[in-house]
């Protein structure tokens, strides 16, 4: 009943399996809400320039009229009618459109509970978790710290592989905030990856409390193929996820693309792989772009799973 309501929130993420995955078939179940579909994502449908806090949309505007590209480009919740969604219901530099479901999202307590090495050793009292995973160094602990607003409740390190456990922190004392390894870490012999592979997909495919996990890509790089490979392993396990872009701040990189561009560029192929597309917001613990627009996300997803 628990994982019935956890994924009635998703979308049908099934990705359109890459090559290499055709011979399995495409997982697809009736427990996923038609109406919430969403697919054709854009960064944006009009500015190449990355959206900051102070372009939050003031207008309230019917997108009646537009109702056929706000469902191809948007994530609407339980409890949204499409055809009544206004432009100050989207996060802004997000595609989310948030609903009813949000409430209370500010962390006035944080507490570190466990680390653990396998699924099974994971906290057992059932509360709701929200799960951030991304590669070897994109940020996870530092969006941990930004989002709790704290220094140290996450290890940070400018050395890639800093976190090798499942780490739980119980947020006001009713869901937890789990910090996962990175993946992609190159210096690791391939031995410890593929046990990282199997522990961290035991995890996944086992934690009934697992609301959803925040995907986090970096915005400062081209898109990266093990991190479209995770995106449609999960998709295709069924795994309810967010795509949540970091170090959005790191505008004035002397070489390389903006992150905007890097960040279009990751929507032009998830486009292409999936059926239908995940939220997405951006975000930078530096400047804490997007910080409270994802705690108002992460209410929603909670409070729905949670109700
Ligand atoms: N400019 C910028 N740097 C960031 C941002 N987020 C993280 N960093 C830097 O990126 C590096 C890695 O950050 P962590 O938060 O430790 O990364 P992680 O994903 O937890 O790494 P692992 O635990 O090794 O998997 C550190 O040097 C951070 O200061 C951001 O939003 N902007
Ligand atoms: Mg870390």
């Amino acid at each position: 009943m628990v994982l019935l309501r956890c994924r009635s929130l998703t979308i049908n993420l099934s990705p359109l399996l890459p090559s290499h995955f055709q011979s399995h078939k495409l997982h697809t179940t009736r427990l996923f809400r038609i109406p919430n579909l969403i697919s054709l994502p854009q960064i944006s449908a009009s500015s190449s320039s990355l959206p900051t806090n102070n372009q939050t949309t003031t207008t309230t505007r019917s997108i009646s009229d537009a109702a056929r590209f706000a469902r191809s480009v948007l994530f609407v919740p339980p409890g949204v009618d499409i055809e009544e969604i206004t432009e100050d219901m989207v996060l802004p530099g997000s595609n989310i459109v948030i609903g009813p479901f949000a409430g209370h999202s500010q962390i006035k307590e944080v507490v570190f509970v466990k680390s653990s090495a396998r699924a099974r050793d994971c906290p057992k009292d059932d509360l709701p978790e929200i799960a951030i995973l991304g590669r070897s160094n994109v940020g996870k602990s530092s969006l941990i710290n930004c989002l709790v607003r704290k220094k140290e409740v996450a290890l940070t390190s400018k050395k890639p592989g800093k976190t090798q456990l499942i780490n739980h922190f119980l947020v006001n004392k009713s869901w937890y905030i789990v910090d996962l390894p990175g993946y992609g870490f190159a210096k690791v012999s391939d031995a410890a990856k593929t046990d990282w592979s199997a522990f961290t997909k035991g995890y996944f495919l086992n934690r009934d409390t697992l609301v959803s996990v925040l995907l986090l890509i970096d915005a400062s790089v081209p898109p990266q193929k093990i991190d479209l490979d995770c995106a449609n392993w999960l998709g295709r396990n069924n795994v309810p996820m967010t795509f949540v872009f970091t170090k959005c701040d790191k505008m004035k990189a002397a070489k390389g693309k903006r992150p905007d561009e890097n960040i279009k560029a990751f929507q032009q192929i998830i486009r292409e792989n999936f059926k239908q597309h995940p939220p997405w917001i951006m975000t930078s613990s530096v400047s804490g772009l997007g910080r409270d627009e994802l705690l108002l996300h992460m209410s929603q997803l909670r409070n729905y799973w949670d109700q």
